[in-house]
């Protein structure tokens, strides 16, 4: 029987909320009805085959696809329409398959251009701090960046050319854009794609270590992945969620051995 732990769980603080959410594209359903909530502090994976629905899923959580029809709410408030900017400077961060940084650039001005995007000004956290957390932590976009220099393990590295780091510490980098934006909730789809086995897992092993405080959504392939760094699993299949719960309830999950470890994979 499937495992439907979303239903309803609303006992500890929802960070990310999504309601019917569904894109079609022409007659065709990629993401059906989706509903998913999200836990503060929770590391929430969601997996499934090839042509499953989860990148789609991912940008309309991003806002980088309008989806057809349902709501995403992020700490309560409805951004199904909002620009993904907006919604980062809300405090969904976001990594994507395709690496963001500029190899023209040093590692530290590519820290500091996206902790500014969500700065109303030079020397000012963004909106979100100013609302919600009245902190003096980050006093400038210069602090924040050096802070998250000091969190990837990139300190020494600021002045060199991002193009010139080896493949893992651009790995590195690549988080630390997403952290530079300061996120609440981090969105990240397929962190490891292209990557061999090895490589995938220390790269696992890093989003747990940099990223370990933050509300994680991580967008995987892979099922073993997941399986030992998540609170909890949701499956999609063909667009529709067929099972979420505890890793260890999923691997028992006979819907999911079916649809999914059952030779759907490449
Ligand atoms: N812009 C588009 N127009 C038409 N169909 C699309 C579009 N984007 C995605 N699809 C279709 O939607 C389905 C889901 O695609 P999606 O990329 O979201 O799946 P996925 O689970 O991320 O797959 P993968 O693991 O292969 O990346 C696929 O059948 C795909 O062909």
């Amino acid at each position: 029987m499937a495992v439907t732990d979303d239903a309803g769980a609303l006992d500890t603080e929802t960070v990310l909320h999504t309601e019917g959410l569904t894109k079609q594209f022409g007659d065709f359903v990629a993401v059906d009805s989706v509903d998913l909530e999200v836990r503060d502090g929770e590391f929430r994976s969601v997996i499934g085959p090839n042509g499953a629905g989860k990148t789609t899923l991912f940008n309309c959580l991003t806002g980088a696809l309008r989806p057809t029809s349902g709501t995403v709410r992020f700490r309560g408030e409805d951004v199904t329409r909002m620009a993904p900017h907006e919604r980062v400077r809300r405090g969904m961060g976001r990594s994507f398959q395709i690496s963001t940084v500029f190899g023209g650039l040093s590692v530290r001005e590519n820290v500091r251009l996206s902790a500014q995007s969500v700065a109303e000004s030079e020397g000012e956290i963004g909106l979100r701090r100013q609302l919600f957390t009245p902190t003096d932590r980050f006093e400038s976009v210069e602090s924040r960046t050096d802070e998250v220099l000091a969190e990837i393990g990139l300190e020494d590295r600021g002045d060199d050319y991002a193009r010139n780091l080896a493949h893992g510490d651009r790995r590195r980098l690549e988080l630390g854009l997403v952290l530079a934006t300061d996120p609440e909730l981090v969105l990240l789809d397929e962190p490891t794609a292209g990557m061999g086995s090895e490589e995938t897992r220390r790269t696992i092993r890093l989003v747990e270590e940099v990223l370990a405080d933050r509300t994680m959504l991580l967008i995987e392939h892979d099922i073993d992945l997941v399986m030992n760094v998540s609170d909890r699993v949701t499956v999609l299949n063909r667009g529709q969620v067929l099972a979420t719960g505890t890793p260890e309830r999923i691997a028992e999950d006979d819907d999911v051995q079916r649809a999914y470890l059952g030779g759907v994979r490449e």
